[in-house]
């Protein structure tokens, strides 16, 4: 029924239609299949100029229907119809994304859904796995949408945090995630590594908005609120003697100070809910012993308590301390470790990603002003990225990561400069304290090696006009000509 030319085509579909929307083999796949076809591009995107051929290469099947077919051909018509029919309702589900966002708990009316899914079932596919994929399509564009919204950045290894997660998701075939895995992810433990204030948290909410949520046909509603799954303890808030309780709840009486029965994260999370252990290097040994248990065997038992209760969600975990350490100080066991380890991301440093690519800076400030004051601000976002760079400078580590990013330009937004963090522990030297914003940064960015010679001048200069305000005093001090200081200080 499908000649030579079909099939390859088709076959190009097949594997780019569900590829990773976060990887850059997503761009050349979208352009190989327009290609495929001859397709004169023009200014149109790859992706619809793809679209077009599918919906045409469908037609010239019309009537459709897949029951029909066999084998091979039958898995490729069906990625095209799939591929078609997620494009045409991507307009419904991101607005159903933004509605749900708004409406907190209650799952919101996603009525469009069963035509998504009679869309399916017209052309021959089983009722239930039609439902399946309604499922699958909101799974997508849920998890799309939340990862380019809550973790900003252009960076390469922002990048790939994202191609990460979103393969954590759905794995890196979708055929088999649908065929198999879908239903089993929990079984599939996540370990988010990286410094403080870099992005765990975002990075787990993301992947905690992220589940599959059966839809319900009849009511014209997913069954759950994606804003309900994710389930966030951080365990460096609670002493040790707590942290059994947070995690796993307790009965009424069940040492001094439990008077009422307490529900534990593991209690509170939904089917289809994602737990997440912040600072899990916090968990002693006993505790990890329990936690091994719940990961392995699936069930837990409240403090107190006798009676086993079932966990059927996924465990996602992270920590800023040296996981290698912990391990070879016998903070942290192996089997926890490995069983916690299916899957470990990298979150990057913020260091990191200003290096890779400065301009990052630009695109988090201007997130942050939005969230600050409720609106973009150019001009705003403009005098903050100007500011951070004068102070604390271009070379500085940011050794709070984006959360200190964020207290940073607060505190630009109210009208101050922004000197950097100074660590607990590191001495501030007197001479330091004395030192204006732009003159501390100096001395930063000559301790990190990080200007040439000619800037180092001119900065000089200037630090040296700003304190004794003629051109002269600055050449007498510099030891160079009244003409050159003037260049120099004039030079920004
Ligand atoms: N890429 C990003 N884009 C926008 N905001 C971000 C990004 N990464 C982090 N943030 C924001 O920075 C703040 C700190 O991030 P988060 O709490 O996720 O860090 P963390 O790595 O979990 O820190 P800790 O190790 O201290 O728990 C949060 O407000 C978060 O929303």
């Amino acid at each position: 029924m499908i000649d030579g030319d079909a099939r390859a085509f088709l076959s190009e579909v097949a594997q780019a239609a569900f590829a990773n929307p976060f990887s850059q083999e997503r761009v050349r796949q979208d352009r190989r299949l327009a290609a495929t076809l001859g397709e004169d591009l023009g200014g149109e995107a790859p992706l619809e100029a793809a679209l077009r051929a599918v919906r045409r290469e469908l037609d010239r099947l019309w009537p459709l229907d897949l029951r029909g077919l066999g084998g091979e051909e039958r898995q490729l018509v069906e990625v095209a119809l799939l591929f078609d029919t997620f494009h045409v309702f991507v307009p419904e589900f991101d607005a159903l994304v933004a509605r749900q966002l708004e409406a907190g708990a209650q799952p919101v009316s996603a009525g469009f859904g069963r035509e998504v899914a009679r869309r399916l079932v017209e052309r021959g596919m089983a009722e239930e796995r039609a439902e399946r994929f309604v499922g699958i399509f909101f799974q997508m564009r849920r998890t799309f949408l939340l990862a380019r919204e809550r973790l900003r950045g252009e960076s390469p290894s922002m990048g790939r945090l994202r191609e990460r997660l979103w393969q954590n998701v759905f794995t890196d075939d979708m055929v088999r995630y649908e065929g198999q895995l879908w239903d089993r992810m929990e079984d599939f433990s996540v370990f988010l590594v990286g410094p403080t204030g870099s992005g765990k948290g975002a990075a787990a909410a993301v992947l905690g908005a992220s589940s599959w949520i059966p839809f319900d046909a009849q009511s014209g509603r997913f069954a759950q609120s994606f804003t309900e799954l994710f389930v966030p303890l951080n365990l460096s808030q609670f002493p040790e003697s707590l942290i059994e309780s947070e995690l796993f709840g307790h009965r009424k009486g069940a040492f001094t100070g439990a008077i009422e029965h307490h529900e534990g994260v593991f209690g509170r999370c939904a089917r289809h809910g994602v737990i997440f252990l912040d600072e899990l290097g916090e968990a002693s040994v006993p505790v990890q012993i329990k936690l091994l248990r719940v990961l392995q065997e699936r069930v837990f038992v409240p403090v107190g308590d006798h009676q086993e209760r079932r966990f059927e969600g996924r465990v996602v975990a992270a920590t800023n301390q040296d996981i290698g350490e912990l391990r070879r100080s016998g903070r942290f066991r192996d089997d926890f470790y490995y069983r916690l380890c299916t899957d470990v991301i990298e979150v990057p440093s913020l260091a990191t990603r200003l290096e890779e690519a400065p301009g990052e800076l630009e695109v988090l400030v201007a997130h942050m002003v939005e969230g600050v004051l409720g609106r973009a601000d150019e001009a705003s976002s403009r005098r903050v990225v100007a500011s951070l760079r004068d102070s604390p400078g271009g070379s500085y580590g940011w050794p709070g990561n984006v959360r200190e990013l964020e207290q940073a330009v607060r505190r630009v937004l109210l009208g101050r400069s922004y000197r950097g963090d100074v660590h607990p522990g590191e001495r501030v030297d007197e001479w330091a304290k004395a030192l204006s914003p732009q003159e501390l940064a100096l001395v930063r960015e000559v301790g990190a090696g990080a200007l040439e010679l000619r800037e180092l001048q001119a900065r000089y200069c200037q630090l040296l006009y700003r304190r004794h305000g003629t051109y002269e005093e600055v050449a007498r001090r510099a030891g160079i000509d009244r003409r050159t200081a003037r260049r120099y200080i004039e030079s920004q």
